[in-house]
C-alpha cells in the first residue's frame, strides 16, 4: 500500500519497526514459540527502541507520535511475531494507557518512564474465570484497612502476566453500587500475595506468556488506587477501546506475513509447468488476501487517527478490531490453502500464523462484544 496519507515520521517509525522485525524477530519466532518465552534481551532492545512507550509522551518518558505511528508498529512486529506484537499491544495500550490517562502525577512519575523503556512491563488483571464478556462481574474485592487496599480474588487471561512488574488490577471497593462499585488498582508484581499460578498452554501466540494469576491479601497503599473510586469499569473499558487498534493491527500483521509468505510460495512453486500463481484460482486468492489487507489498514488507520485528535472511536475501534481479526482467519487461512499439503507442517510458518491469528477475535473483546458494541453506537447514526 503506498504511503501517500502517511507523514515522513509515521514512515520513519513504520520503517524501522519492519527492519528490527525482519531481521530480529522472525528469525527466532518459531524458536520463542517452542521455548513458551519472548526473548529478554529482545524486549530489552524493544524498549530501548521505544517501541514499549508508544502511547507515552515525550514528557513522561515516552515516544508518543500518534496512534497512528502505534498501529503501524504494532503491525510490522507482528508481521514478525505475533507473540511479540501482542506483548507489545497489551503493555502499550493496557498496561502503560490507564497509568497514563488515569494516574496522580506522583503514580506517573513512579511508573511511566519505567513502563515506556520497557524496564517494567505491564499487565491488565481485568478478566476472571466468570467474568469474561461480562466485565462487570467481578469477584476480586478491595477493602480498605488501616489506610491499605487488601486485594484477594482470581485472575484469569492476564497477558504479560510472568514478566510484567506492574498489574493493573479491577476489584470491587463497593459492592452495593454494581458497576459503579469497581476500582482500578496500581499492584507490583512483587508485592506479597499476587500470585502468577501458572501460564496457558495455548493454540497460539505460544511465546506470549497469558496466565492465571491469584490475588491473596495482597496489600498495596492507599494511594495506588487509580484513577477515582468506583470509575474502575470506565477505566478498563476506555483503554480496550484504545486497545482494540493495537488488536486490530496485530491481527492486520499476522495476516500480511501470510500474505506475504503465500506470495513467494505462489511465485516459486511449480505445478502443471508454471508458477502456481499463474493459476487463475491462486491469483484471484491472493488477490482477495491483497484486497482485504489494505481494506482492514483503512479501517485501523481511520480509528487511529480519531484517537489521536482525542475524538471518540468506541465503534471505530472495535469496528477494526472486528473486522481485522475476522480478515486475518481468513488470510492465514487462504495462506495455508496456497501451500497445500507444505503449509499443514510445521516447516513453514503459515501453520503458525493461523494459529496466532485466531484469539485476536477473542481477547480485548470478542467478535460477539465488538459487534454488540457498534450496534449500540448506531443510537448517535443520523439517517
Ligand atoms: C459488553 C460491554 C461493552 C458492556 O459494557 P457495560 O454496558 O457494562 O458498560 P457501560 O455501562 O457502557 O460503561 C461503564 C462505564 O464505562 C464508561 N465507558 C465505557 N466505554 C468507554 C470508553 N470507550 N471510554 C470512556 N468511558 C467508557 C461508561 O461511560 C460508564 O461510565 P460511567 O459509569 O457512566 O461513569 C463491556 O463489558 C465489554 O466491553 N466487555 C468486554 C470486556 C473485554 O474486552 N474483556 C477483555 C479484557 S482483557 C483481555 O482480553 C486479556 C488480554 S490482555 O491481557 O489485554
Amino acid at each position: 500500500m503506498q504511503d501517500l496519507e502517511l507523514t515522513e515520521e509515521q514512515v520513519m517509525i513504520r520503517d524501522m519497526a519492519r527492519d528490527f522485525a525482519r531481521g530480529e524477530i522472525a528469525p527466532h519466532a518459531q524458536a520463542w514459540e517452542k521455548a513458551g518465552w519472548i526473548d529478554d534481551a529482545l524486549v530489552a532492545k524493544m524498549g530501548e527502541l521505544g517501541l514499549l512507550g508508544m502511547v507515552v509522551p515525550e514528557e513522561w518518558g515516552g515516544t508518543y507520535v500518534d496512534y497512528v505511528a502505534y498501529a503501524l508498529a504494532v503491525e510490522e512486529i507482528s508481521a514478525g511475531d505475533g507473540a511479540t506484537g501482542a506483548l507489545m499491544s497489551i503493555h502499550n495500550s493496557v498496561g502503560c494507557g490507564p497509568v497514563l490517562n488515569f494516574g496522580t502525577d506522583e503514580q506517573k512519575q513512579t511508573w511511566l518512564a519505567d513502563l515506556a523503556s520497557g524496564q517494567a512491563i505491564g499487565c491488565f488483571c481485568l478478566t476472571e474465570p466468570q467474568a469474561g464478556s461480562e466485565a462487570h462481574n467481578l469477584r476480586t474485592r478491595a477493602e480498605l484497612r488501616d489506610g491499605q487496599w487488601v486485594i484477594n480474588g482470581a485472575k484469569q487471561f492476564v497477558s504479560n502476566g510472568k514478566r510484567a512488574k506492574l498489574a493493573i488490577v479491577f476489584a470491587v471497593t463497593d459492592p452495593d453500587l454494581g458497576k459503579k462499585g469497581i476500582s482500578a488498582f496500581l499492584v507490583p508484581t512483587d508485592t506479597p500475595g499476587f500470585n502468577v499460578d501458572r501460564s496457558e498452554h495455548k493454540m497460539g501466540i505460544r511465546a506470549s506468556d497469558t496466565c492465571a494469576v491469584t490475588l491473596s491479601n495482597c496489600t498495596v497503599p492507599e494511594a495506588n488506587l487509580l484513577g477515582a473510586r468506583g470509575k474502575g469499569l470506565a477505566i478498563a473499558l476506555s483503554n480496550l477501546e484504545g486497545g482494540r487498534i493495537g488488536i486490530a493491527a496485530q491481527a492486520l500483521g499476522i495476516a500480511r506475513a501470510a500474505f506475504e509468505a503465500a506470495l513467494a510460495y505462489a511465485r516459486d512453486r511449480v505445478q502443471f509447468d508454471k508458477p502456481i500463481i499463474e493459476h487463475q484460482s491462486i491469483a484471484n486468492l491472493l488477490a482477495d488476501m491483497h484486497t482485504r489487507l489494505n481494506a482492514t489498514r483503512l479501517l485501523i488507520l481511520h480509528a487511529a487517527r480519531l484517537r489521536s485528535a482525542g475524538k471518540p472511536c468506541l465503534s471505530e475501534a472495535s469496528q477494526a478490531k472486528l473486522f481485522a481479526s475476522e480478515m486475518a482467519e481468513k488470510v492465514c487461512s487462504s495462506a495455508i490453502q496456497i501451500h497445500g499439503g507444505y503449509g499443514y507442517l510445521e516447516d513453514y510458518p503459515v501453520e503458525r500464523y493461523y494459529r496466532d491469528a485466531r484469539i485476536t477475535q477473542i481477547y480485548e473483546g470478542s467478535s460477539e462484544i465488538q459487534r454488540m458494541v457498534i450496534a449500540r453506537e448506531l443510537k448517535h447514526y443520523l439517517v
